[in-house]
């Protein structure tokens, strides 16, 4: 009786507040569908699409198609709650791309948002797979490069005529979008939203937030309220709100304004209304109105998978590995010696012991792995060195903060390693499916202390297919170790103090040279 209620009230709690959540489209009840199938396609991008070895659409990319080209016609804005590696990216990538595909003139017509540069340049690279095939261009803004080459790439410059010079102070009605995509992180946006000449959101049809509920968490200079004032509002509010903005609005693209301001909104049968369609994704997509709210949703549309609001990927196999604290390292070589040399990804809690862990495991005498870090910690370039050697297979193991926690798609990952038990189940979630995906098999791996065992296992039932078996590692190759590991912490220990001298010295160096350049200002 009370296991009941207890039930129930379970179920209480998980119902979404939001009436248009309780009745989401199931997307465990769509079927794959092969490409020759797919209703409208256009046969450039199948061609497209079959390059990539794409075949046939997984059921998120059909359900997003019926409700984008197919009978939705975009009718709906379109949360996407789906599970990691499930191809939410092409979902949006495709409709978008043969929507744009008919465009006479080029123009910023879609923009995808998200957390940060390395997924950016991965969603990027999927535009770039199929866009050009319809003839559309795609571009970053990241902040890779410098912001002068980014806008280079952005904006195009008039063609001048002999002896004629370019002058930047000149009005602006000669520049032009060089790209009819744009994939940006929310910093690099705002610069280009505040300060590049010719930037302009005013015909953009199409706005993609992925990972909506990690954009959503940060507030990242206000990007979010500000690209919907810049499509919502009439010229002269946004003259007065961006002044540098205003002045190319009023005749840059004059017809293609038109086209857009009075755009019939579909959903209102007919009658005048400027829309911006939105889709908004995650596996772990928030349900907090608040959150939500943020997004101005219209007529939004659930499409989710199964009953629970998580769910793992179908293939992943989930271990516990209970073991000491301090014997945690030697747990981890041990199975990842029983990995022998499987692409792994291993998660710590904090970019300090991501940095840590991987100067340990380099230190710990010929285990044949090769082992790199992978953190916040670390400068861009470094990072994504770190990255490309793992993606191409020359790197085994990346010892990860959570900067590789989302998103993140490299081929072949057979194995996550908690190192550190994650905080929540959406971490867990998001960490695990860095592998299982695109129906692939996979394991994830949790090292554990006695005392987190009851709180893991907690953790877990939040999510759908949830099991998580016990694996052993045999005590005698714990024994194997041991004196190896002694040797590591020594030379930990040394590296760790040769680094804070380093560092030390950096800063006592830098203070110097502020105490230097007062004294000089004083003299003047
Ligand atoms: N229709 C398809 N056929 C074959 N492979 C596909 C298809 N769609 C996507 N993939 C592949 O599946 C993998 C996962 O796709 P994607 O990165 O879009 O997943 P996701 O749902 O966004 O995951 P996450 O939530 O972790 O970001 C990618 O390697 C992608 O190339």
């Amino acid at each position: 009786m009370e296991e009941a209620s207890e039930q129930n009230q379970k179920q209480k709690k998980s119902v979404p507040v939001l009436p248009w959540m309780r009745s989401p489209i199931d997307v465990t009840l769509i079927d794959e569908c092969p490409l020759n199938l797919l209703p409208f396609l256009d046969p450039r991008l199948e061609v497209a699409l079959q390059k990539m070895g794409v075949t046939s659409l997984f059921p998120v990319q059909v359900g997003v198609w019926q409700e984008t080209i197919g009978p939705g016609s975009f009718e709906r804005d379109l949360c996407i709650n789906s599970p990691t590696g499930s191809g939410k990216t092409l979902a949006y990538v495709l409709p978008i791309v043969q929507m744009l595909s008919t465009r006479a003139v080029r123009c910023l017509r879609a923009l995808v948002v998200l957390p940060t540069r390395d997924l950016a340049l991965q969603v990027k690279e999927v535009f770039s797979a199929i866009a050009p095939a319809v003839g559309l261009s795609v571009g970053l803004a990241v902040g890779q490069s410098s912001i002068a080459d980014e806008i280079s790439e952005l904006i195009k410059r008039p063609k001048l005529e002999a002896g004629i010079c370019y002058v930047p102070e000149a009005p602006l009605v000669h520049l032009q979008s060089s790209v009819d995509i744009l994939v940006a992180t929310p910093g690099r946006l705002m610069d280009h939203i505040n300060s590049t000449k010719g930037f302009t959101l005013e015909h953009l049809s199409y706005l993609v937030v992925d990972e909506t509920d990690r954009l959503l968490r940060e507030a990242y200079q206000s990007w979010l309220p500000t690209v919907l004032q810049l499509t919502r509002y009439s010229d002269g509010d946004l003259r007065s709100l961006f002044p540098h903005t205003g002045i190319f609005l009023p005749s840059t693209f004059g017809s293609l304004k038109t086209i857009r301001r009075s755009g019939v909104e579909r959903g209102f049968k007919g009658k005048a209304y400027p829309r911006l369609v939105k889709m908004v994704l995650s596996a772990t997509l928030t349900q907090d109105p608040s959150k939500l709210a943020q997004l101005d949703l219209h007529h939004p549309l659930l499409l989710t998978t199964g009953q629970r609001r998580y769910r793992l990927p179908e293939r992943l196999e989930s271990f516990q590995l209970i073991c000491e604290s301090k014997l945690k390292p030697l747990y981890l070589v041990a199975l990842l010696q029983t990995l022998q040399g499987e692409k792994c990804i291993v998660f710590t809690s904090s970019v300090e012991s991501t940095h840590r862990l991987c100067t340990l495991l380099n230190f710990f005498g010929d285990l044949q792995i090769k082992i790199k870090e992978y953190s916040g910690l670390q400068r861009q370039s470094v990072r994504s060195k770190a990255l490309k050697a793992f993606r191409a297979g020359d790197i085994q193991v990346l010892v990860s903060s959570d900067a590789m926690t989302r998103g993140m798609d490299v081929e072949g990952v057979t194995n996550v390693i908690n190192y550190d038990i994650p905080a929540y189940i959406k971490t867990y979630i998001h960490r695990a499916g860095r592998t299982a995906r695109a129906g692939q098999a996979g394991r994830c791996f949790t090292l554990l202390r006695k005392d987190e065992v009851k709180r893991f296992k907690k953790m877990l039932q939040k999510a759908d297919n949830n099991s998580c078996l016990v694996y052993s590692v045999p005590s005698d190759s714990i024994e194997l170790l041991r004196s190896a590991y002694t040797a590591a912490l020594e030379k930990l220990k040394e590296s760790v103090e040769s680094e804070s001298y380093k560092k030390r010295k950096i800063k006592l160096k830098s203070s110097r040279m502020v105490i230097q350049k007062e004294l000089n200002n004083s003299k003047v």
